[in-house]
C-alpha cells in the first residue's frame, strides 16, 4: 500500500513555555520537525508529505525541506490543530490512504508504521496507542466518582491512518456540525465509522511540556 501523510506543525507550543514553536526546538542538534518528517522520508510506502505551518515559520520550514522530493505541500495552518489539518487535507489527492501524524512526535518507529499500514487496508480507519500503566479514576471536584476499567482504556497516539475519502467525509461532517476534536479519529467516530487500534510504543511521545524534553533525551540515548 502507498499513502500520503499530513503533519500538522502550526501550533504555538504554549505548554512548553519556550516562547517559540516547540517543533523548531533542536534536540541533540536537530529540530523536532526534521526528526518527525524523516520517518516518512525513509518509508518507501509514503509517497507525499504535506505540512501545515504557521505563516511566520513558513520560510524556515521551507528551507528545512528544500531538498526533499517527498514534501509536496507546505500549507498555512489554522487556529486549532483540526483547522491546520483541514488546510492540508484539501490539497491531498491521488492517494487511497492518508495518515495524520503530529509534528511534535519525533520518536515514531517503523514497526508502528508497519502495523498501521497493514491494518488500514482492511479496516479503513486505524489509530495507534498504548495501555495506561496507572489506575484511572474519574474525579469531579476533588472527589472520586468511579474507577475506570483499565483494560478498556488506551492512551492514543499518532499516526492515525485512514482511507482518504473517509477522512474527507469526516472533516466535512465535523465542519457542518461544528465539532471540536483533539484527534482525527474522533471525527471519523462522529461520522459513524468504526475505528480500529494497533499498538504504539511508549516512546512515541508528544513533546508537550518541559518534562517531555528530559524524556526525549533519554529516548534518544536509548536508541
Ligand atoms: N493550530 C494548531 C495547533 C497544533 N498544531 C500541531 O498539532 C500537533 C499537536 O498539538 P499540540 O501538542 O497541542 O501542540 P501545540 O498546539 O503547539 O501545543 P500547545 O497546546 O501547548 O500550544 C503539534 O505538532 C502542533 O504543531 C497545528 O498544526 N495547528
Ligand atoms: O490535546 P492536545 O492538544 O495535547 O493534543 C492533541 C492531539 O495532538 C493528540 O490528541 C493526538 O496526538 C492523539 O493523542
Amino acid at each position: 500500500m502507498k499513502y500520503t501523510v499530513i503533519i500538522p506543525a502550526a501550533g504555538l507550543g504554549s505548554r512548553m513555555g519556550l516562547g517559540f514553536n516547540k517543533v523548531l526546538l533542536e534536540i541533540d542538534g536537530e529540530a523536532v520537525i526534521k526528526r518527525t518528517v524523516r520517518h516518512f522520508e525513509n518509508d518507501p510506502d509514503c509517497e507525499a508529505i504535506h505540512l501545515a505551518v504557521r505563516s511566520e515559520e513558513m520560510n524556515v520550514i521551507r528551507d528545512f525541506f528544500k531538498d526533499s522530493s517527498k514534501v509536496a505541500g507546505i500549507h498555512i495552518g489554522g487556529t486549532e490543530r483540526q483547522d491546520s489539518i483541514y488546510n492540508a487535507l484539501i490539497h491531498v489527492k491521488d492517494t487511497e490512504y492518508v495518515f495524520v501524524h503530529d509534528g511534535a512526535r519525533p520518536f515514531l518507529t517503523a514497526d508502528v508504521l508497519e502495523r498501521l499500514k497493514e491494518k488500514v487496508v482492511t479496516a479503513d480507519a486505524v489509530i495507534c496507542g498504548v495501555k495506561t500503566k496507572d489506575t484511572l479514576k474519574r474525579v469531579v471536584g476533588g472527589k472520586v466518582k468511579e474507577t475506570l476499567v483499565r483494560d478498556e482504556i488506551i492512551s492514543v497516539h499518532t499516526p492515525q491512518a485512514f482511507k482518504l475519502d473517509i477522512l474527507k467525509q469526516a472533516y466535512h461532517h465535523a465542519k457542518e456540525n461544528n465539532l471540536k476534536v483533539t484527534d482525527d479519529s474522533m471525527m471519523v467516530e462522529a461520522a459513524g465509522k468504526e475505528v480500529y487500534l494497533v499498538e504504539s510504543t511508549y516512546d512515541n511521545i508528544k513533546i508537550t511540556t518541559s518534562e517531555d524534553l528530559q524524556l526525549a533525551h533519554m529516548i534518544l540515548k536509548g536508541k
